[in-house]
């Protein structure tokens, strides 16, 4: 399987060490440089193949664009005309007229992949276009089921799937970067707070995941009448903790 990328940021970097984690050779993956120096040095430290002409994608089954900004829509415009294939962008394009643009023998998908894709525990949402064909759908799901979950979404779900997967995982660090100041705070170490927040955090998911129990029956078998625990869920909601996630992701998506 051979995938391109077109962006070598934060999200292409993410994708790329996902597909090195998931066993894809470094060979199967090809970066395009032009004058990236970020895009060389990543494909000098894990052995890829460099590209300097979009046309070079061609044994590529999919090309990513993770690149954001205005600049997109020229780049999958100048790409659908070398290359000819199935192109993902993390970074917008509109859907129809993206794919009603680019020559036959192409299509667009928009993907929204979050950063835990580098380690095969993320979640990317995916839009196609309405009644998109099974050889353009299969690779695509084959290929992101390599980096974590995937979720295939309407369009105008993409935004709101994207926020909740993708911009959370900022502020679940803003919380363990908090929660560990306040166990600093109360003596604990800071090197010690931090695998013992994140593995609190791990272990709660997982137990929700597993047992399939609402956030409330979970936080009911925590919180013993008169208890240590409720003291602090009565602070939380003194502190509108509840709402500012909520307006956190409205803000968000906007
Ligand atoms: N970060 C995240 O968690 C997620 C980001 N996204 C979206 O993906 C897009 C990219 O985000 P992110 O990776 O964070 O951004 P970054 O700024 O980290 O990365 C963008 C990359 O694109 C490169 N680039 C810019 N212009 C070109 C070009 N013309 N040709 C080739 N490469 C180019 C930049 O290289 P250089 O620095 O050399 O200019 C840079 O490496 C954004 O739209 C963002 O909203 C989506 C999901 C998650
Ligand atoms: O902050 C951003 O704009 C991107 C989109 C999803 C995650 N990061």
């Amino acid at each position: 399987m051979k995938v391109g990328f077109i962006g070598t940021g934060k999200i292409g970097t993410a994708l790329v060490k996902g597909l090195l984690h998931a066993g894809i050779a470094g060979q199967e993956i090809f970066v395009y440089a032009g004058g990236h120096e970020s895009a060389r040095q990543l494909a000098a430290q894990n052995d890829l193949q460099v590209v300097n002409d979009y046309a070079e994608f061609a044994t590529c089954q999919a090309v990513v664009v993770a690149v954001g900004g205005p600049i997109i829509e020229t780049i999958i415009k100048e790409l659908g005309q070398r290359y000819h294939g199935i192109i993902l962008s993390t970074g917008g394009g509109d859907l129809t007229k993206v794919n009603q643009d680019l020559p036959a023998g192409s299509s667009f998908v928009k993907i929204v992949p979050n950063t835990p894709v580098q380690i095969g525990e993320g979640i990317t949402a995916v839009s196609f276009v309405p009644n998109e064909q099974a050889e353009v759908v299969e690779p695509v799901k084959a290929i992101l089921a390599l980096l974590g979950e995937v979720y295939i979404v309407p369009e105008k779900l993409l935004g709101i799937y994207g926020t909740v997967a993708g911009c959370a995982p900022a502020y679940v660090d803003l919380m363990i970067e908090a929660l560990s100041d306040a166990a600093v705070q109360n003596g604990v170490n800071r090197a010690e707070s931090y695998p013992l927040i994140e593995k609190m955090l791990l272990g709660t998911a997982k137990l929700a995941l597993a047992e399939h129990k609402l956030p409330e029956e979970l936080k009911d078998e925590v919180t013993t009448p008169g208890g240590s625990t409720i003291r602090g869920v009565v602070k939380l909601e003194e502190m509108n903790f509840r709402n500012a996630l909520i307006q956190a992701i409205n803000a968000s998506a906007k």
